[in-house]
């Protein structure tokens, strides 16, 4: 149902969303005694109930806490006393929305970085080095001097990014129940009876990498009955202690595993002494597990509704099967009957969400000026409660929109005519440029919030950024980089500063999510219709270009981008969305060249991350993200040149899709994750130094990257970047870094000739 009319279900929301009382209507009707519906046929699980919930704190309490106690201005128990407040008051706001039978609270869902490294330390998988460190928890998180941190990537298909945890065949796993047994006694001294939730076992491990030095062929998963005693022991822990436990498997939604499902499960579920276990999967389907894990004598499972009804559920009759209708990833209020004709269909003994709330806001409370029909966790939450009173209701499911027609990738003219057309850019063998972003200065983002609180007059604050553009602008001719940017002061986030400037978007005030540890982002809402009012970037750009007779180029986030780091409209489909911002990046690129600007940058350093996580649906998915990326930029003329940038992700596994981008030059981050630059037909500019890291590169070291790059790419198309923007880094570090990268190039194309 599209969403306007879902609005007609609903107490209209008070001035600041506090008053969203889902579905009122229906349960004054419903409730009305004759009015037959089937109650929720409730199995001792609770009838309503969430998988987790956000930790960083309603106003990004954690996310404070933490960067003193790393700055070193509080020390351990300070921070965890912030930490007991925080799970205090979730608790009490859960249960005061209705989450009050027993077990209906998770327990454990909180983390002072990470959920699947707080994993790690339960099991105590935590590699030798450092277990000396100072603090070994925030060293596997962070680094600890000269102790790089363990590698961190995204978890499943979110935006949340985890600690990948290493194993070793001789990892020595034991059980370390205190953080859970210690939030269970938390909980319950306030009252409240809890139920833990645990990373379970086969997820732990097929997230977890192989230790270095351990034999190739070694495989984590190979210590999955290691694993299985030291989770004997946790549930034996817990057996007195708690109803139920959650043993969160969202790998069951991947492709493969079901022997190490079903084998995990058997062994769990035949413990003599356990508490009862509820087996959550989520981010999809796990129709294809359920036959694995229905086979174990498991309690009950808790399935993702929001995308359909699994098939197999039918093999946990009598069982708990707990319904996700609620979405835990989306910010859009529920369709109560949509929700409760797929609670009807799943046989749903349970309501609750898709996955843990961790994935939206805390609460519309706070917010104005937001579009109609949205719900954030608390808000969430209450719509668990409503449909659990509500019961199934049998009905036609909804299935997702399907995209309107097809697409075709449109092409610019052949590789070899723009490079001609390009040559008048005057560009020597080995261009160097940067990726866009200059270092964003504290004046800056308090010349920022002054302007946005009416503090500073915005004629001010744009001289200010011009300002900056012409300090960028001069230390890049100092450089002697060959191809300039402006810099993107203007810019509070690349995605957001883009959907501030677009019609069809909103931003929230105070809606952040956590991403990783500390760090939170505030994905904006694009809930209509896309387009583009006026000209976005171009008054910079040109600035940028009047001060400089080098190229400046234009640097635009790309439309796959763009839709990955914010909650998209539900009522059509992605690759619709995704087009339509497409459509407004064109007009973009357009009004650029039209000023005169003669290389554009369009970035998607997420292309990757929506890939689908069942093998079936990525090369659709490549298709569309591929044909989006060349609808906004193949309107450009061939002496334009098109540059795009990737980071974050193992590009390796996209290659082609990278390829088929058809840009004229793609920088690619490569100096951290080692990326080989061979299978690239255009130009190329493989990362030459790590901008995460303060450390500064020497020229002698850039100088071999790029010969090392020259074996596999012709110098013609070779290009000399770091590896992702700079906004990060101090000036100070900027100028060496980039002073030793120019350095490097000249170098290697002196002896070029
Ligand atoms: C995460 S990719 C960042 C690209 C952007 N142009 C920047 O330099 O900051
Ligand atoms: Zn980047």
């Amino acid at each position: 149902m599209p969403r306007h009319q879902r609005e007609a279900l609903d107490v209209p929301q008070g001035r600041h969303g506090d008053q969203y009382r889902p579905f009122a209507a229906l349960i004054d009707r419903e409730k009305r005694p004759g009015c037959g519906h089937d109650p929720l046929v409730t199995t001792e699980f609770p009838s309503a109930t969430i998988l987790g919930y956000p930790r960083i704190g309603p106003d990004r309490e954690l996310k404070r806490a933490l960067e003193e106690h790393w700055a070193g201005r509080t020390g351990r128990a300070e921070l965890e006393a912030t930490g007991r407040r925080l799970r205090a008051e979730s608790w009490r706001r859960l249960h005061e929305l209705g989450l009050r039978e027993p077990g209906a609270l998770p327990s454990n869902t909180f983390s002072l970085y990470d959920h699947v490294l707080d994993a790690a330390v339960m099991l105590d998988a935590v590699p030798e080095r450092y277990r000396g460190a100072a603090d070994p928890y925030f060293a596997m998180a962070r680094g600890a001097d000269g102790l790089p941190p363990l590698r961190m990537t995204k978890w499943f298909d979110t935006n949340y990014h985890y600690i990948v945890p290493e194993i070793a065949p001789r990892t020595a796993f034991r059980a370390v129940a205190d953080k859970v047994l210690g939030e269970l006694a938390e909980a319950r001294a306030l009252g409240y009876e809890t139920r833990p939730v645990l990373l379970g076992p086969v997820t732990f491990l097929r997230l977890a990498q192989a230790a270095p030095g351990a034999p190739g062929g070694f495989d984590p998963l190979d210590r999955l009955d290691d694993v299985l005693d030291a989770y004997g022991e946790l549930l034996a822990a817990l057996a007195g202690e708690a109803a139920w436990v959650q043993l969160d498997e969202p790998i069951l939604v991947v492709d493969g595993g079901s022997p190490a499902v079903r084998h995990a499960y058997r062994r769990l579920a035949g413990l003599p002494t356990r508490p009862r276990l509820l087996v959550a999967s989520y981010f999809g389907d796990a129709g294809d597990a359920l036959p694995a894990l229905a086979v174990a004598p498991v309690d009950g499972v808790a399935v993702d509704l929001t995308h359909g009804v699994p098939r197999n559920l039918e093999l946990f009759e009598g069982r708990s099967v707990v319904g996700g209708v609620v979405s835990g990833r989306e910010v859009w209020r529920t369709d109560p009957d949509a929700a409760r004709a797929r609670l009807a269909a799943a046989g749903a003994t349970s309501v609750s969400t898709s996955c843990s709330l961790l994935h939206v806001p805390y609460t519309l409370r706070g917010e104005s000026g937001l579009p109609s029909g949205l719900a954030f966790a608390e808000e969430k939450v209450a719509e668990v409660v409503a449909l659990a009173a509500l019961g199934p209701k049998a009905g036609p499911v909804p299935v997702p929109p399907r995209p309107a027609g097809e697409v075709r990738a449109e092409s610019r003219g052949p590789y070899e005519a723009r490079a001609a057309a390009q040559r008048d850019l005057g560009l020597p063998a080995l261009p160097t440029t940067t990726i866009g972003s200059f270092p964003q200065t504290g004046e800056l983002r308090a010349a920022r919030s002054a302007v946005a609180a009416g503090r500073l007059p915005v004629a001010e604050y744009e001289a200010r950024i011009e300002a900056e553009i012409a300090r960028v602008i001069r230390e890049q001719e100092a450089l002697g980089l060959d191809v300039l940017v402006h810099g993107e002061p203007e810019r509070n986030d690349m995605v957001q500063y883009f959907a501030e400037h677009l019609d069809g978007f909103a931003v929230t005030r105070n809606g952040w999510v956590q991403s990783y540890g500390s760090r939170c982002t505030r994905p904006p809402i694009l809930h209509g219709d896309v387009s583009r009012p006026g000209p976005i970037t171009v008054r910079w750009a040109t600035y940028a270009q009047s001060l400089t007779a080098r190229p400046v180029k234009g640097m635009l986030t790309g439309p796959v981008t763009i839709v990955a780091w914010s909650f998209v409209r539900d009522d059509i489909a992605l690759r619709d969305v995704t087009m339509q911002v497409a459509d407004a990046v064109r007009a973009e690129v357009a009004d650029l060249e039209a000023a005169g600007v003669r290389v554009i940058q369009v970035d998607e350093p997420a292309l990757r991350e929506l890939l689908p996580l069942r093998r079936e649906e990525r090369a659709g998915y490549l298709a569309w993200a591929v044909a989006a990326y060349r609808r906004a930029t193949s309107g450009a003329a061939d002496a334009t040149q098109i540059h795009t940038h990737l980071c974050y992700s193992d590009a390796g596994e996209v290659l082609e899709a990278i390829d088929a981008l058809d840009a004229d030059v793609t920088s690619i981050e490569a100096a951290r994750s080692g990326f080989a630059v061979q299978e690239f037909s255009r130009g190329i500019g493989p990362g030459v130094y790590d901008i995460h890291s303060p450390r500064i590169p020497g020229r002698d070291e850039v100088v071999a990257r790029l010969r090392r790059a020259l074996a596999a790419v012709p110098a013609s198309r070779l290009w000399v970047n770091p590896d992702c923007g700079l906004k990060t880094r101090t000036y100070d570090e900027v100028r060496a870094s980039l002073a030793n990268v120019v350095g490097a190039a000249e170098i290697v194309r002196k002896s070029l000739k």
